[in-house]
């Protein structure tokens, strides 16, 4: 589920009257996402997304996210842009919520992503990273390995252990893996969370990448990282698809050639992923109660993509 807050028709009204978008015809919540709550709004204009950053988001940063947006979508990437209000503002407030209205793109999230798939999604990242080098604003990236491996210590290894034995383990790999992570290799904004669930697609072509949320200053690398960990495997991350992974690699060098160090980095990049996700889900995991109407992600399915990557080295990404 996500939608946190009831919003009634008088004040979506209220609210999309601000805007220069037509008149609301209907609002519907959307089920899909666990952070924020969203509604898929037509007007006379046209349909849009309503947001209202409910968690996790630290306020103070949406204007950074929301000119991201903006400043790839002027630049030609698939990303919406933001409706600015009459005033020029994107960023509004609901009952003392954050919102904002952002630009509807069509298309369907993959479950089971083929080669093709892959392949487009590969070069839209590498061109949100040569579009993101001209950003101005900075952000630094809270989610490093030296934060995740925080996070999950914090946790407690008690903590850790009713979630899975072998979490505390997977601690203590996370202290090793700081004491060797690279920050020599060229950096942009990276998306840092470009999951199959964040990317829209109209059969193998890219029409929309989303939630820009915990985009940041750090490793391009990195990033396809990430992206090789969240689309290369099933949901487990017991099967590894190497076409898909293949797939991926290419599309990005089809647009942004890999240096050689960026090259050589990747498995370790690729560690540094799964421990990224192994420590939010864990701690998202012991925050959310077992009744709560949101699926807990399994941190469980991030370490046994990490124990391929590390099993397998350069191999992985062959
Ligand atoms: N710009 C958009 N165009 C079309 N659908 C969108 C757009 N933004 C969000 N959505 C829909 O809303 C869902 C939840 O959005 P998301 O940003 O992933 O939420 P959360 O941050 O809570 O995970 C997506 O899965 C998608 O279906
Ligand atoms: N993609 C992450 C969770 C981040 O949540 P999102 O709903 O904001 O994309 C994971 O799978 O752990």
């Amino acid at each position: 589920m996500a939608v946190y807050t009831h919003l009634g028709a008088e004040e979506l009204a209220r609210l999309i009257a601000e805007y220069d978008v037509g008149e609301l015809v209907s609002a519907k919540g959307i089920a899909e996402g666990v952070s924020n709550s969203n509604w898929l709004v037509e007007t006379t204009g046209g349909r849009f997304i309503l947001t209202m950053y409910e968690r996790r988001i630290d306020i103070a940063q949406l204007p950074f996210f929301l000119g991201l947006l903006d400043h790839l979508a002027a630049a030609g990437c698939a990303v919406p842009a933001t409706i600015h209000d009459r005033s020029g503002e994107a960023l509004r407030e609901v009952d003392g919520k954050a919102v904002a209205l952002i630009e509807f793109l069509p298309g369907v999230s993959p479950n089971e992503p083929t080669p093709a798939q892959a392949r487009a999604v590969g070069a839209a990242l590498a061109r949100v990273h040569l579009a993101a080098k001209d950003f101005m604003p900075q952000r630094e990236n809270d989610l490093a390995p030296k934060d995740t491996s925080r996070i999950l210590d914090k946790c407690g290894m008690d903590a850790l252990r009713s979630i899975d034995a072998a979490l505390p383990e997977i601690a203590e790999r996370a202290h090793r893996l700081v004491e060797q992570w690279p920050d020599d290799l060229p950096h942009s904004i990276i998306h840092s969370d470009l999951f199959p669930d964040n990317v829209l697609m109209l059969g193998d072509e890219v029409s929309g990448m989303i939630d820009f949320y915990f985009a940041a200053h750090d490793m391009m690398a990195y990033d396809l990282a990430v992206t090789h960990a969240a689309w290369c495997f099933d949901k487990t991350g017991e099967l590894f698809d190497a076409a898909v992974g293949k797939a991926l690699v290419e599309g990005y060098e089809n647009i942004r050639p890999l240096e050689p160090s960026e090259r050589e980095a990747l498995p370790l990049l690729a560690e540094g992923a799964c421990l990224r996700f192994v420590a939010s889900r864990a701690e998202d995991w012991l925050d959310t109660p077992a009744d709560a109407h949101v699926l807990r992600k399994d941190p469980m399915d991030f370490v046994r993509r990490w124990d391929f990557y590390r099993d397998q080295g350069a191999a992985a990404f062959a």
